[in-house]
Parts: structure tokens; C-alpha cells; sequence
């Protein structure tokens, strides 16, 4: 694939300006119908509380010892430390695995009896700030369920339809540190911070820090997503696209090598990805002839049943697949990456 950076952005969208949910959802339709990527600012985390999380993430990866660090993982509950390439995004590109560590922490404040998360062992660096990093995920849950009402709004659903399926047991907010790496020198080399991927479930919340080459697959080029002061960066997950037949894009992104010296230093992310409950079903839904009438002309092709099945199989889904779920997508992506 080439590069370009052509093509407009991705759309920005404000959640003070957006307050009618007619508006937002139509906003929404638009992003998840193209690119299904957009800048969400106006948002209700402040930027206090952003720098801190990067704190807690920066001091975390960069003054634990490593052998400490393989103590707090645990691939079986998605939860805690994954160790630099434990993780190949895309197997079929990458022989060694993406050039990044990163920690999972889950729903902390969750009172669910029948969806609570794994119990999660806090590393001693994070312990003193167990309270702020607990209210941070809660404003990141917050706003996933802001995003799934517009989606709801946007697909002509009850506002909660999507809500009340997200009760957050296998939602993740992962914390991401990529170490500096030489800016790479002819394009050809298969090594990748993240190989190029979809996520998995309904939507993901990215804060970048200082640091870019998020890239997005728009019409087969690359496409950067630079960090923007007080945006959070949301994508459509496959649950998404699955339940809207197609209609929701869950785009490829990765992020690229370094290509200045800029970026060759550390990056830093974090993610909060939203998961549907473990047995909802991710079948598509009926959506009403009025919605679909909004679909723009030239996407319409993308509605055919053999381009869905197609995206499905992309995503790791065979063809008669029967009961995906939002507990067995989940699982089947991260064994194939594992
Ligand atoms: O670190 C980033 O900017 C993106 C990470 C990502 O896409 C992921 O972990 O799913
Ligand atoms: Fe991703």
C-alpha cells in the first residue's frame, strides 16, 4: 500500500456542539459510514487527567525491571503486562512480533455481580495512584457510552440499545509504550510499532501523546492521525461493523516505524477498548429502509452480501460461522495474535 497524506483527515467531532442527539447522530453516521475513525474533542476528560495516566504509564514502563514486569502478566484474563512482541497484530506481514510492551487494566469500579471483570493486581508503581487511575477508566467508560448512544442515534435504535449490552467485563484500558527505535531506512523492512489491525469490539477511545504514526487505511493508502491537542481519536470496532452488516467501517490502522528522528524516541498511547458483553450475539440487525436510504451512492456497493462475508473472513470469521459472540470474537482475535 502507498502512502498519502492527500487525502482530508479523519472528521472532528464535538461532544459540546453535538448536544442534540439528532445532530451527533448524524455526525456519527457520517464518520462510521467512510472511514469510521473521528476526533472526538469537547469531550469530559480533562487533560489533567490525560498527562497523569501518561505519567503513570511512562513511569510504569520505563522504572519497572523487566523481570517484575513479566510478573504482572496474564494472557489468560487479557489483563496486566504483555511484553515487547508478544503481540503481532498482523501475523501474516510481521515474523517478529509489534515493537511494543503494554499493561491492561480492567473496569476497576465495576459492581457487577453477573459481568465483573477479572480481579486485577496492581504493580507497586501504580498502586499510590489506584484512585485516579480507577475514576479515569470509569470518564473513559463514560464516554464509550456517549458513543454508543449516538451510534444507536445513528442507526435510528432506542438510545440504550447498545448501552445496555456494554456492561464492561471485558472492556480494557491498556496502557502502550513503544521504545525509541531508529527511524527506518528504505521501506523495506517488515518490523511495525502495531501491524496493521480492525479492533474487536464495538468502539475504542485512543489518547495519543506527543508522538505520531497512528496511520488509518483510507481507500488503500495510509493515512496519517496525527495526536491533536484535546482529542480523543474513536474507531468503530468489528462488533460494530458486523451488527450494521457492513455499514460501520472497522478500518485496518497500525502504526507505523519511525520516519524522523522525532519519532524515534518513546511513544506513548493508551486505549480503552469497549466490548460487548460475553454472550451478546454479533449478528447483523435490522436496520430500517431510512437509515440505509442515508447511505452515500458511492459506498452503497459495500452493502453486497459477498463484500460482508469477505470483511468477516478478513476479520478471522469463517463463512457459516453460527452464535459469534462478543466473548468468543474476542478471544479468537486475541489467540490469533498471540
Ligand atoms: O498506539 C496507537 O496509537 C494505536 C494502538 C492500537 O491501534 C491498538 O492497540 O489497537
Ligand atoms: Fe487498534
Amino acid at each position: 500500500m502507498t502512502q498519502s497524506q492527500e487525502l482530508p483527515p479523519i472528521s472532528t467531532l464535538s461532544l459540546a456542539s453535538l448536544s442534540d442527539q439528532e445532530q451527533l447522530g448524524q455526525a456519527i453516521f457520517q464518520a462510521c459510514t467512510t472511514t469510521g475513525f473521528f476526533y472526538l474533542k469537547d469531550h469530559s476528560i480533562p487533560k489533567q487527567e490525560v498527562d497523569r495516566i501518561f505519567d503513570v504509564s511512562s513511569r510504569y514502563f520505563l522504572q519497572t525491571d523487566e523481570e517484575d514486569k513479566r510478573k504482572d502478566a496474564d494472557f489468560a484474563n487479557n489483563i496486566g503486562y504483555r511484553a515487547m512482541k508478544a503481540e503481532t497484530l498482523d501475523p501474516a506481514t510481521s515474523k517478529e512480533g509489534d515493537l511494543k510492551e503494554s499493561f491492561n487494566l480492567v473496569l476497576l469500579s465495576s459492581k457487577s455481580k453477573e459481568h465483573a471483570p477479572p480481579s486485577q493486581t496492581f504493580p507497586a508503581s501504580m498502586l499510590p495512584e489506584k484512585e485516579e487511575i480507577t475514576s479515569f477508566i470509569d470518564a473513559c467508560k463514560s464516554t464509550c457510552d456517549v458513543v454508543l448512544q449516538g451510534f444507536a442515534h445513528a442507526l435510528g435504535l432506542t438510545e440504550n440499545y447498545f448501552k445496555d449490552c456494554h456492561h464492561g467485563a471485558h472492556d480494557r484500558l491498556r496502557l502502550i509504550h513503544y521504545p525509541p527505535t531508529p527511524p527506518r531506512e528504505d521501506g523495506t523492512s517488515t518490523s511495525i510499532r502495531a501491524g496493521s489491525h480492525s479492533d474487536y469490539g464495538s468502539c475504542t477511545l485512543l489518547f495519543q501523546k506527543d508522538v505520531g504514526g497512528l496511520q488509518v487505511e483510507v481507500e488503500g493508502k495510509w493515512v496519517d492521525i496525527p495526536p491533536q491537542e484535546g482529542c480523543i481519536v474513536v474507531n468503530v470496532g468489528d462488533a460494530m461493523e458486523f451488527w450494521t452488516k457492513g455499514l460501520f467501517q472497522s478500518t485496518q490502522h497500525r502504526v507505523a516505524l519511525p520516519r524522523t528522528e522525532a519519532e524515534s524516541a518513546s511513544r506513548f498511547s493508551v486505549a480503552y477498548f469497549c466490548q460487548p458483553d460475553e454472550d451478546t450475539v454479533l449478528e447483523p440487525l435490522e436496520i430500517a429502509p431510512s437509515i440505509l436510504e442515508k447511505v452515500p451512492e458511492s459506498i452503497k456497493w459495500k452493502q453486497s452480501v459477498g463484500y460482508f462475508e469477505e470483511r468477516m473472513e478478513s476479520k478471522g470469521v469463517k463463512r457459516g460461522t453460527s452464535k459469534l459472540t462478543g466473548g468468543s470474537h474476542l478471544r479468537a482475535r486475541l489467540n490469533a495474535t498471540h
